[in-house]
């Protein structure tokens, strides 16, 4: 996978050479002043991208940690220390991190409106305190003095777009690892990235820390705009006006940031040169956050997805007429064949590589788990059924960390009873959910990456998506279909090469013929990807022809287990409550 996209690289730095080139030689001097205002806020903008834009995570005190870097840059200016004004921008930057992961923290427990309003407290306390503590220098007015050769206005807005684009580079570049890739996970379901081995803690506050520093760089970057600072700079309606256009606009791409850039350092003189209440700004970038919020998606989001989704679609069609082509000229077709499932050995003759003992869930008065026993073998396939409400879905969210039990649950011999749900993930212990939550933003690709937790080679990417029936990998996921979602969610769980896959239900949204092509690839999967599986499916020809063993819970108990056939004939299944009928005969 590429690290950037060469092509928007390309663009990227042809813009900025381009503004550094013109804009201080044609635009008036007034104008020059506006464009660093532009160029410092979309610097900040970028921090809200890593927070807001990629994370989702309500923060409204960017410009508290604007402040920081501020103070910091003029505490060392005071202070004559060694290094200069880009040492100094850099510690700034350093100095909000501490104060960004500590902010972050509450986030690891709550989320949301309440976040938000811990996040407005610490805006409003950074007000308070820097309302009654001048900022280093400012009573001496000892001033912060431009570094050579960016003194003039013109110069410092080039440098102020030197250190957009590099910051720019780099956060695309963290934004193609899987920490990058995981906020946008973190964004539409924190479970999900759990179950991808992501630490939700750690991964949060990274982008707390981030956030923190390239605000704290914008910050910096305002004091040598400005040479001195007042409090009202930072107050928590800038944090806030920003925020909303951050949630408008999307400043997780750098054409996003640019553009809310602008509109923060303008929006006030275009205002008055129209003649309307400067207030106006405000609400107009509210009401478009508010549109953005209930879409869940930005501006820049929604053109790069749309985009992304032509060249797909275009790419899909060329590949159905090249096979229509291929097919009217009587060439062999190259759709992959469903593999032929390997005969299983018999389950007792290996060793488990999943042990559960007595497993007992209540949630209230609802025993959903009592007792429950099960074993996964090396190399298996192990089917899970029972009706609506017998506790298929409970017992994979218990063994895989999500829900608390009481029982035993070791994988591979080493016990995982105290282990949150990302390190179980680590350890080779993976799973899907009934309602399967991708981050449409992503290619097939990407979300591949992130279900690996390592480098996946390209080869072995189209290998799973092939394996798996999915479209080619640089299809978005917002053009996948659902039942196809969820055999994109089972390839990610296998790229991981875990020990074991528990699949929630996988060919719910399946037509028969593809329930039954998706059975032959489980069951060829032990053999070919070294996974063993445990299967919860309604689905009962699909479980017939690829368990090998199955278990049937009815009210959290265990009424049968063992081999497939035999149980299914079991008169007590067929007879209490799967219905006669639902049961193929065998
Ligand atoms: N978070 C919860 N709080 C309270 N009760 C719950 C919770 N989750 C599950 N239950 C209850 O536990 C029992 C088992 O539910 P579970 O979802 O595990 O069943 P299931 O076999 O997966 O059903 P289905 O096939 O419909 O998915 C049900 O009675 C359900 O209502």
């Amino acid at each position: 996978m590429n690290v950037l996209d060469k092509r928007s690289l390309g663009a990227g730095l042809g813009a900025a050479v381009l503004a550094c080139a013109v804009l201080p030689v044609v635009l008036p001097p007034y104008w020059i002043y506006l464009a660093i205002s532009a160029a410092v806020s979309a610097v900040i903008m970028q921090s809200f991208g890593v927070i807001v834009g990629r994370a989702g995570v309500m923060s409204l005190c960017q410009m508290s940690f604007a402040a920081i870097g501020a103070w910091v840059m003029l505490r060392l200016n005071v202070a004559e220390a060694p290094g200069g004004f880009f040492v100094w921008l850099i510690l700034g930057g350093l100095a909000a991190v501490p104060v960004g992961i500590a902010i972050g923290l509450p986030a690891l427990r709550i989320r949301g409106v309440n976040l938000a309003v811990v996040t407005f407290g610490f805006a409003v306390s950074a007000d308070i305190v820097l309302s009654v503590n001048p900022f280093p220098g400012a009573q001496d007015l000892l001033m912060l003095d431009r570094p050579k050769p960016f003194d003039t206005d013109g110069g410092y807005f080039i440098l102020c777009v030197i250190v957009f684009t590099i910051l720019a580079v780099i956060l695309g570049i963290i934004g193609k690892t899987r920490l990058g890739l995981s906020w946008y996970e973190l964004r539409h379901s924190e479970r999900s990235a759990a179950a991808h081995g992501i630490s939700v803690a750690r991964s949060k506050l990274a982008a707390f820390a981030i956030s923190a520093f390239v605000a704290g760089i914008g910050g910096g970057l305002l004091v040598g705009q400005l040479s001195l600072v007042v409090p009202q700079n930072f107050a928590m309606g800038q944090s806030l006006a920003l925020f909303a256009v951050a949630i408008m606009i999307g400043p997780h791409h750098p054409e996003g940031a640019v553009l809310g850039g602008i509109f923060g350092a303008i929006t006030a003189t275009i205002m008055e040169k129209i003649s309307l209440p400067q207030d106006f700004g405000g609400i107009l970038f509210g009401a478009g956050a508010l549109l953005a919020l209930r879409s869940g998606l930005s501006q820049t989001d929604m053109t790069r997805m749309r985009k992304r989704e032509i060249s797909a679609r275009k790419m899909l069609k060329a590949g159905e007429e090249a096979e229509e082509k291929a097919t009217a000229e009587g060439r062999t077709s190259e759709t992959p064949a469903v593999p032929v499932p390997p005969t299983p050995r018999a389950a007792a003759d290996r060793r488990p590589v999943l042990t559960v003992r007595g497993l007992t869930v209540k949630f209230g008065e609802v025993v959903a788990l009592d007792a429950v026993d099960l074993t996964v073998p090396e190399g298996g396939v192990v089917g899970l059924i029972g009706p609506n409400g017998a506790g298929k879905s409970t017992f994979i969210a218990t063994v895989s960390g999500f829900v608390g039990g009481q029982g035993s649950v070791e994988l591979d011999g080493r016990p995982l009873d105290k282990l949150s749900p990302h390190k179980r993930a680590t350890l080779g212990l993976r799973r899907t959910f009934q309602t399967t939550v991708i981050a449409p933003e992503l290619s097939q690709y990407e979300y591949l990456t992130i279900g690996a937790g390592r480098r996946l080679p390209r080869a072995e990417a189209d290998e799973l998506l092939e394996f798996f029936g999915c479209p080619p990998g640089e299809v978005p996921v917002s053009i996948v279909d659902a039942g196809t979602r969820r055999l994109l969610d089972v390839a990610a769980a296998i790229a991981a090469r875990p020990k074991v896959a528990l699949l929630d239900e996988p060919a719910a949204g399946q037509s028969a013929a593809e329930s039954l092509a998706l059975g032959a690839r489980l069951a060829a999967v032990p053999e070919k990807f070294g996974v063993s599986i445990l299967l919860v499916e309604h689905d009962m020809e699909l479980v017939q022809a690829v368990c090998e063993e199955v278990t049937v819970l009815d009210f959290g108990h265990v009424i049968a287990s063992g081999p497939t056939g035999e149980v299914l004939e079991d008169p007590a299944v067929r007879a209490a409550y799967l219905g006669a009928a639902d049961v193929p005969a065998t």
